[in-house]
């Protein structure tokens, strides 16, 4: 195991952040934190990169404790208040190079973010994904065994969010291990081998994404216009809006259709997905993620 996380446990005061995790991830595996505000996903991921001290519990990387070697190993995205006003790109790769005694030499890091045409341009002219690249950039100058990604691409438009995918992605066929936090669901899909979904300081549910829906749901989410449902169904708590139709999860599509036909409802729009993580999100916190 990369990492082996036990019985962790973040008090602040009176608040219990992190309630007794146990997890483990595996080396050259992208596991994908994802929950809701405050469900404590910075926490514990502060607590595995040993920037927060647990209050209970243990962190330990390649079986040891966090020490010298994970500090080497272990590569960090930090927010972007990390980047110092009136550096270029290129001299905030070398200043974070100094930190270690075998970076990896700066053109590289820049090749491998893609901001090579980027270097000389001082960082506060950068656009929101250009800063995430410089930032990844950074957190790779040590040529990490193992990446911290928290929430590295909230804010970002969706083409430079498939930018940064693509670096990830890179990035993971090296065999590098990551973690990442996200709110966003297609992101953990596009990325994550597997997924641990936390909530009020526990995860409540991981597994591949695959494992998770189908052991979280058989059958399939039926769609309707609201306008074909009646004020009674409506009210009944089958059904939640999403958008201006309405959505019902059932386990047995046959049983689910006679039902509705036998009821006069419509089925004339009627449209059957597939569950997705986002449905078993909601199924578990009762909250929807941010798209
Ligand atoms: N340094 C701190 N001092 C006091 N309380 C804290 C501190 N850091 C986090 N908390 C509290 O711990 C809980 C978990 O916060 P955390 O930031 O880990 O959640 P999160 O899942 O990352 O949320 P978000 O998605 O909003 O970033 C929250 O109630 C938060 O207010």
């Amino acid at each position: 195991m990369a990492l082996s996380v036990r019985q962790l446990h973040k008090h602040f005061g009176d608040i219990h952040a992190v309630r007794g995790i146990d997890l483990d991830i595996a080396v050259g595996e992208c596991l994908g934190l994802l929950g809701p505000n405050g469900a404590g996903k910075t926490t514990t991921v502060e607590l595995l990169e040993g920037i927060q001290v647990p209050s209970r519990g243990s962190v330990v990387y390649r079986g040891e404790a966090l020490g010298p070697r994970f500090r080497a190993e272990a590569g960090i995205q930090f927010q972007h208040t990390a980047l110092q006003d009136f550096l270029t790109v290129r001299e905030h790769l070398t200043l974070f190079a100094r930190l270690y005694d075998a970076p990896l030499p700066v053109d590289e890091v820049l090749q491998r973010c893609a901001l090579e045409a980027l270097s000389d341009r001082d960082a506060r002219k950068l656009s929101g994904g250009q800063r995430q690249r410089l930032l990844l950039g950074i957190a790779l100058i040590n040529d990490p065994a193992v990446l911290f990604l928290d929430e590295p691409t909230t804010g970002l438009d969706p083409q430079a969010r498939r930018n940064f995918w693509s670096l990830v992605k890179s990035i993971k066929a090296d065999g590098k291990t990551v973690v990442l936090t996200t709110h966003y669901m297609e992101e953990a899909y596009q990325l994550c081998d597997r997924i641990a979904i936390m909530d009020h300081g526990r995860i409540i549910a991981q597994g591949t994404p695959s494992e998770l829906l189908a052991h979280h749901f058989g059958g399939a989410v039926l769609s309707l216009p609201q306008t074909a449902l009646s004020a009674e169904q409506r009210a009944a708590g089958d059904w939640r809006a999403a958008g201006d139709r309405m959505e019902s999860v059932v386990a047995d599509v046959d049983a689910a259709l006679t039902a509705l036909h036998r009821s006069g409802t419509s089925l004339q729009q009627l449209l059957i997905r597939e569950h997705t993580l986002e449905d078993l999100f909601i199924e578990l916190t009762g909250e929807a993620l941010r798209s």
